[in-house]
């Protein structure tokens, strides 16, 4: 090397560490290093990251920002992540500066082959238009009466019957297995009026939940990878892409004979035939407008599956696996009240372990939060719902205890409304969760179903850590022994404050809770 190439090089190399002591002097988070930006330290707490990030949170006083890749140009730009927890600043992304603040081309690329513009991936009047179709639906009442019906018949065929076996046998269960199953069930039903039995023991393994569940994997392989490698591997068909592929060719073959199905049964009502009219989510779009595309009615039916498909029953999976340290003995429900007391014991777990623990959006014009955090036009914003619930500038010193109570009113007769922003494990503003209160009838119907029935405890030696993922699993499942709870007295409580065909009737109205269900169906 000839010493004015040396020269060119030691040049750079100064220039380029004086810009990176520079800009790691903007950035407020953790450390960041030359070139590679957070991700060392990103990697070193993969396992623990939600709580990596909340420590960060709480030592920045609610927001941070750092860079994927310390290179110029892009550490300000697309490299810049702005990480927050404040209400204040969440209030601002997703109700005040909405436009502002959309998912963005990153994560619609990723998701594209999968959902294409559907409602869970699409920005803009695309989503406006299937988001003000899909409100309308999910304010009737029958669909509450659909989804009571979906739930109520696993619940009485498959997932009781399940847990007595395990109970009857001592043998522990995969609870997160078996919720999770009972769930996509459930949202298939919904969604498109078929269930796909995958709790039912003894049947094969469904076809069209293998490959949704192979598609939903290769697709969230794709976040790990830069988009321009992941498009080559796609383009020479290597890896997950092809996994991806040839799972989206089943999924589309089993949908279009649905799709068809439908479209049959719709001509043959309108022909005056008699028959069931079918009240799935599809059905009602179809009947909305008959010109919409096969490709487009697919779209709708696997957006809210993916919606709607993981997030209660991981819920109920922290819920349940925190049941034995706050579910003191006796289980006393005092009917309606104890719903009450129910749906906060389930917010409480939401708060600490939201579903969802952690959501992005693209920032479209420079931008000012309201803590004073300057946002360029390009970079990302990221909040950890996660953090939310665990800060206690938030939530108080108690933040990390388990209190049903804090969602309360005085008299403990009704939930007190949080501030909808310090409670964002349902998202927030014109993009709040469709399916929030179909969610709540679902969880409450299991749990109630459950605890009526059993006690559980978790599988001595069981260790339950979470798993990095969009959605907050448990890395090794929830190995749990069931165990009986006698139920008559229980059932007594609730006959004295409460008639039981009266709960009958809920159920066959919607309007039922748990512990109304468990009445109908014991
Ligand atoms: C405990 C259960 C649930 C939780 C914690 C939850 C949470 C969320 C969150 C955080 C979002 C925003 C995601 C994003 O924009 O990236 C969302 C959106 C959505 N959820 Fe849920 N969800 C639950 C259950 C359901 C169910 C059962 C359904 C369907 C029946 C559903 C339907 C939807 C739909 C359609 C959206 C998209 C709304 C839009 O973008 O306009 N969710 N949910």
């Amino acid at each position: 090397m000839d010493s004015s190439t040396a020269l060119m090089i030691l040049s750079a190399v100064t220039a380029y560490l004086l810009w990176f002591r520079f800009i790691s002097r903007t950035l407020s988070g953790p450390r960041v290093w030359p070139l590679l930006g957070s991700l060392p330290d990103l990697i070193r707490n993969a396992n623990r990251m939600h709580d990596w990030i909340a420590d960060n949170l709480r030592a920045c006083g609610g927001t941070y920002q750092t860079c994927i890749c310390a290179i110029p140009f892009l550490a300000r730009k697309q490299g810049l992540v702005t990480v927050t927890c404040d209400p204040k600043n969440l209030e601002h992304i997703l109700k005040l500066r909405f436009d502002n603040y959309p998912k963005g081309p990153t994560w619609q690329a990723v998701f594209h082959d999968l959902l294409g513009d559907g409602i869970f991936n699409s920005d803009g009047d695309t989503w406006l238009f299937q988001r003000k179709t899909a409100a309308l639906e999910f304010t009737t009442r029958t669909l509450r009466q659909a989804m009571a019906r979906w739930v109520s018949r696993s619940i009485k065929l498959r997932f009781c019957p399940i847990l007595a076996m395990a109970q009857q046998e001592k043998k522990p269960v995969d609870l997160q297995d078996l919720l999770l199953r009972l769930t996509f069930d459930n949202i298939c039903g919904l969604t498109f009026g078929k269930d796909p039995q995958t709790l039912a023991p003894g049947l094969p393994e469904n076809g069209f939940a293998v490959a949704f569940d192979r598609a939903t994997e290769a697709t969230l392989q794709r976040f790990i990878l830069p988009e321009i490698i992941w498009k080559f591997k796609k383009w020479l068909g290597l890896g997950m892409e092809v996994s991806l592929s040839q799972s989206l060719e089943h999924v589309d073959q089993y949908l279009s004979n649905i799709i068809n199905t439908r479209k049959l049964e719709l001509l043959n009502q309108q022909q005056g035939g008699t028959g069931n009219p079918h009240d799935d989510l599809l059905s009602r779009f179809m009947k909305k407008k008959e010109s919409y595309s096969d490709e487009f009615l697919q779209h709708v039916a696997l957006n809210f599956i993916l919606a709607g498909r993981d997030t209660s029953s991981v819920a109920l999976s922290w819920f349940f696996c925190d049941t034995s340290k706050w579910v003191e003995e006796p289980l006393v429900f005092e009917e309606v009240d104890r719903l009450i007391y129910l749906k906060a014991a389930l917010s409480e777990t939401l708060r600490l372990y939201p579903s969802v623990p952690q959501d992005s959006k693209h920032v479209i014009k420079d931008d000012v939060l309201p803590n004073g955090t300057f946002v360029p036009a390009g970079s990302a914003v990221t909040y950890s719902i996660y953090s939310v619930g665990r800060m206690k500038f938030i939530w108080g010193d108690d933040c990390l205890e388990f209190k049903p109570e804090r969602w309360l009113s005085n008299d403990s007769k009704k939930i007190e409304v949080q501030d909808s922003y310090k409670f964002v494990s349902f998202n927030g503003g014109p993009r709040i969760c469709l399916g929030k209160d179909l969610a709540y009838l679902q969880m409450k119907s299991i749990a109630a179903a459950v605890l009526l029935r059993h006690r559980l405890e978790v599988a001595a030696g069981h260790r339950v850590e979470q798993k990095m993922s969009l959605t907050l699993f448990m890395k090794y499942g929830l190995k749990m022994n069931v165990q009986p709870r006698e139920l008559r007295p229980i059932l007594e409580q609730i006959n004295k404050g409460m008639n039981v065909s009266c709960g009958k009737e809920a159920l066959s109205n919607g309007n039922c809770g748990g512990i109304e269900m468990v009445a109908a169906v014991a």
